[in-house]
């Protein structure tokens, strides 16, 4: 393989590194990624729209970007501030925020996309 590509290929490795260890390590990642997996089913089963796939996808993924910054941030965090002060608790809480909002928007994704089938496939 050329340097180039070899470049490549080892930086893909080192991204997978980091979000295995973030599934490993990170109850929050853990929690996230079986809620996907729950979503991911629960669309294909009620066959979703391709356009609502879209919606979907875009939220799974924005949850998983944004705690995988958080536990980046966490871990920074931790390295220049071991001990306590205020503007380490500053940087962790507004990371924990940033999840949080974009946990809110996928909860509001999966309740205008699949609340109305699902409702349908119980209920009627
Ligand atoms: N070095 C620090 N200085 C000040 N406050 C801190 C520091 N580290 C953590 N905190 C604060 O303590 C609280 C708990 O922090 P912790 O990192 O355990 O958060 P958590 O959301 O429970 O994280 P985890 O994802 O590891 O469960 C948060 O409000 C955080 O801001």
């Amino acid at each position: 393989m050329s340097g180039w590509r070899s470049r490549e290929v080892q930086s893909f490795r080192y991204a997978l590194t980091g979000i295995i260890g973030a599934l490993r390590r990170e109850r929050h990642m853990k929690f996230h990624f079986f809620a996907a997996a729950i979503v991911i089913l629960l669309s294909a089963w009620l066959q979703v729209a391709r356009m609502d796939w879209l919606w979907i996808l875009a939220a799974i993924a924005g949850v998983w970007v944004s705690e995988l910054f958080n536990t980046a941030i966490e871990r920074t965090v931790d390295l220049a501030s071991p001990d306590l002060h205020p503007l380490a608790k500053a940087a962790k809480d507004t990371a924990s925020g940033a999840v949080l909002v974009m946990s809110l928007f996928a909860v509001a994704v999966g309740i205008i996309v699949l609340g109305p089938p699902l409702w349908e496939a119980c209920f009627q």
